[in-house]
């Protein structure tokens, strides 16, 4: 079966000419999966975010067949989901499956309903999302973050401000990474997915959750570094949205992205020094695809940055959030403090925050890239 796993892994369905060997490698696939996670119908997951990502989440783990509760922001968003069977708002395109999905817009409910709770908010939203929480039952609960932004005054990352909101131990708190842009998720796309948390036996369990034709999952055991890689890279996917608003070309792009590399490199190591591979799809693939992809909400953002737009109507105009926005600032502060050069960061934050101009900012970063 590893070995169906393997060849199926490197086929598509349109690269199989011989319709016998591709029916055939449906069957041993779809026994595999089977064979990879034990679901029962018990194994219910509680959901909180109704934006795009959270959508995409809810197709991921539905698929993976989980019993999920949704917990929406309003009874209309809840009604129209039961009647269209599609988020109103967001990925309104994408059918989901109605037989294993509950929405609700009743918070205690939700969580009592599950003992996965997985938090996909906007960070922006975080702490008032949950602010009338503090009631709410979270022992032996497990807490599964997919926000990629700093929350409040003390630039906490979403998972451990979390976990000291609900006082419950590190080790039940983990962290969804890797380049996955929701709309691609939705049209069925490969994508790679990366679940870090420090119970490496939970972390296994999860990603066994996700696998599917075509969602792969990839463990991990450094949830910080993956968590602070995906805040970091959406300041870069600004910058670069910034640079190419300015016409700046692909040569120097690259120049820009591979500086960026060095100081989220040098953030992380002064953040929690322990050795983890960069080149890993959470760290540098996620990086990647927010600096390049045309699906990057953070570099449209930073592309009407650099076309001149003020921040305040760049911001309107989109309609979906770019944490990078909120980031810069927190990433800003904890680099200032901890004395890590950021140079890339640094400029954005005076461009976002203190009105310098991108033009200037970006003649002196061309001095200081290497
Ligand atoms: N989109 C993606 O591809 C990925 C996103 N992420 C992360 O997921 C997180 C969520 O982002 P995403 O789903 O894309 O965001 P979207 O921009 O798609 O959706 C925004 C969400 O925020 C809600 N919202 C708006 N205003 C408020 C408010 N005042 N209070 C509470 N909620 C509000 C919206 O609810 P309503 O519609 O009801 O107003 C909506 O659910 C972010 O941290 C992002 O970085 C991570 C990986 C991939
Ligand atoms: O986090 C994301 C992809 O991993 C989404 O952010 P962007 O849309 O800016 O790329």
């Amino acid at each position: 079966m590893r070995l169906i796993g393997a060849i199926w892994d490197k086929l598509s369905p349109e690269s199989v000419r011989y319709p016998g060997i591709y029916s055939y490698l449906c069957i041993a696939q779809y026994i595999n999966s089977l064979k990879r996670t034990t679901l029962t119908n018990s194994t219910r997951l509680t959901i909180v975010g109704g934006g795009s990502w959270a959508t995409a989440l809810v197709k991921i783990f539905a698929e993976g067949g989980l019993q999920i509760t949704w917990l929406l922001r309003s009874e209309e968003n809840v009604s129209y989901f039961k009647q269209h069977k599609r988020n109103r708002n967001y990925l309104s395109f994408l059918e989901l499956n109605r037989d294993n999905i509950y929405p609700t817009h009743h918070a205690q409910e939700a969580i009592d309903a599950s003992d996965y709770i997985l938090f996909a908010v906007p960070s922006a939203y975080l702490a008032a999302t949950i602010a009338d929480w503090k009631e709410f039952n979270f022992e032996g609960k497990k807490v599964i973050v997919s926000i990629k932004g700093v929350v409040g005054a003390e630039n906490l990352v979403p998972s451990t401000f979390l976990q000291q909101f609900f006082n419950i131990p590190t080790s039940d708190v983990f962290v969804i990474g890797g380049p996955c842009h929701a709309e691609e998720i939705a049209l069925d796309r490969k994508t790679y997915m990366t679940i870090a948390g420090k119970d490496r036996e939970i972390v296994q369990q999860l990603t066994g959750w996700v696998q599917s034709h075509h969602i792969k999952a990839i463990a991990n055991y450094d949830p910080i570094g993956v968590e602070y890689a995906a805040i970091l890279k959406n300041v870069v996917g600004i910058a670069v949205g910034v640079a190419t608003g300015m016409n700046y070309g692909d040569n120097f792009i690259a120049v820009l992205v591979s500086n960026a590399l060095r100081e989220v490199k040098q953030f992380l190591q002064a953040v929690d020094d322990i050795p983890r591979d960069l080149t890993q799809s959470a760290y540098f693939g996620d990086l990647f695809v927010t600096a390049y992809s045309e699906f990057s909400r953070n570099r449209t953002f930073g592309k009407m940055i650099g076309r001149g737009y003020p921040v305040p109507e760049a911001q309107a105009h989109m309609n979906m959030v770019a944490e990078g926005y909120y980031a810069v600032k927190g990433i800003y502060q904890i680099a200032t403090k901890l004395d890590v050069h950021m140079p890339i960061v640094a400029a954005m934050y005076r461009v976002l925050y203190n009105h310098a101009s991108p033009y200037l900012e970006f003649q002196l970063l061309e001095h200081s890239l290497l």
